[in-house]
C-alpha cells in the first residue's frame, strides 16, 4: 500500500474526493452490469445519451473495449493530461461483476500511474478485499444509506448473498454489516474512503449524523451526502431542497468532511466533473 505522502498526492489528484476539479478529469468504464441489490431508488437503462445521472449509460464496454477506450482517451490532447482516474462505478455494482477486476488489471499494466477507483453498495466488500488489495485498488467510494437495517428493509428490496436473496430487515442487516466491516478492512489497508449516502426524505433523515459519525470513527475519509433523484419506487418521494443538503452538510462538517461538487456522473462519464466527454470520444473511435 502507498505511503502516506504517495496516498496524499493522489488524493490531491482526485476530483471527487476534493483534489482539483478544474483541473483534474476522471474516467468512468461501464463494465459493470449486474447488481446484488435492489435501492429503492434506482432504476439502470441504456441508451441514455443525454441524461446525466447515475447508472446511466451508453454503452456496456467488456474489459477488452474499455482499454481500448483508456488507450484513445490518454492519447487525445483534450483528454489525455486531465484524466488522472480511471473508475468504475456501473452501471450495476462493480463487486459483483468479475469484468471490474479483468479492466483495473489491464488499466494497471498500460497505464500504472491512474489512480484506480470504484463505487460499491459495499455487500461484497469483506468477500474482496484481498482482490482489492492485489489491484492495488486506491479509492473507494461506499454507499452507505442507514445503519439501522429496519430502515435498511425499506431502503433495499432486496439483497442477494451468497446464492440466498433476502428482504426487510434481514436483508438490511446482512447489508449493513458488510458494509461497515468492508469499510473497516478497506481503512485498515489505506485505501482512501468516501462515503456515499442518498438523503431520502422521511425515510433516512435521522441517520445522517450516526453515520457520519460511525464512518469518521472507522477511518473514512470524506461523506457525500446526495439528494435523492425521485424515480423507481421511490418516484413519490420528493427530493431534499438545496437548503436542507446545505444545512446537513454543514452540520455533519464538524464530524467529517463533506464532498460538495459531486454532480451525481453516468456510469461511463469522461473528463472534468460537470462535463461529460463522452460522446466525443465515442464518435472519434
Ligand atoms: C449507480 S451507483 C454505482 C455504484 C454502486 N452500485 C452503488 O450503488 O454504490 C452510483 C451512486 O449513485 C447513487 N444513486 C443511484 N440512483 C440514485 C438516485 N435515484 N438518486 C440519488 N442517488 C442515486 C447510488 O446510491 C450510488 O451512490
Ligand atoms: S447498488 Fe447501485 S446499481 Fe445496485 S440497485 Fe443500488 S444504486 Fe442501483
Amino acid at each position: 500500500m502507498a505511503t502516506s505522502c504517495e496516498k496524499m498526492k493522489k488524493i490531491q489528484g482526485h476530483p471527487c474526493f476534493g483534489g482539483n476539479h478544474h483541473k483534474n478529469g476522471r474516467m468512468h468504464l461501464a463494465v459493470a452490469p449486474k447488481c446484488n441489490i435492489k435501492c429503492g431508488y434506482c432504476t439502470r437503462r441504456h441508451d441514455c445519451a443525454n441524461e446525466s445521472r447515475p447508472g446511466v449509460t451508453s454503452r456496456l464496454l467488456s474489459p477488452e473495449e474499455a482499454i481500448v477506450r483508456v488507450r484513445e482517451v490518454m492519447a487525445s490532447p483534450v483528454t489525455g493530461p486531465i484524466i488522472k482516474v480511471i473508475g468504475i462505478a456501473g452501471p450495476g455494482d462493480p463487486l459483483f461483476n468479475e469484468e471490474t477486476f479483468e479492466t483495473f488489471r489491464l488499466v494497471d499494466r498500460e497505464f500504472p500511474d491512474l489512480i484506480k477507483c470504484m463505487s460499491t453498495n459495499g455487500l461484497l466488500l469483506p468477500d474482496k478485499m484481498p482482490v482489492l488489495k492485489a489491484l492495488g485498488l486506491h479509492s473507494l467510494t461506499v454507499t452507505l444509506n442507514t445503519l439501522d437495517p429496519e430502515i435498511g428493509g425499506r431502503i433495499y428490496s432486496y439483497v442477494h448473498y451468497h446464492g440466498t436473496t433476502y428482504s426487510g430487515k434481514e436483508a438490511g442487516e446482512i447489508l449493513v454489516r458488510n458494509q461497515l466491516e468492508g469499510i473497516r478492512q478497506a481503512a485498515e489497508l489505506g485505501m482512501t474512503i468516501k462515503i456515499n449516502t442518498v438523503l431520502i426524505p422521511g425515510v433516512n433523515d435521522g441517520q445522517i449524523p450516526l453515520i457520519s459519525q460511525k464512518v469518521k470513527e472507522l477511518g473514512a475519509f470524506v461523506m457525500n451526502i446526495m439528494p435523492l433523484i425521485p424515480q423507481a419506487d421511490f418516484a413519490h418521494i420528493q427530493p431534499p431542497s438545496a437548503e436542507r443538503l446545505d444545512e446537513l452538510r454543514r452540520d455533519n462538517e464538524k464530524t467529517i468532511g463533506q464532498f460538495k461538487h459531486c454532480k451525481q456522473c453516468r456510469a461511463d462519464a469522461v473528463g472534468l466533473i460537470g462535463e461529460n466527454l463522452q460522446l466525443a470520444v465515442t464518435t472519434a473511435g
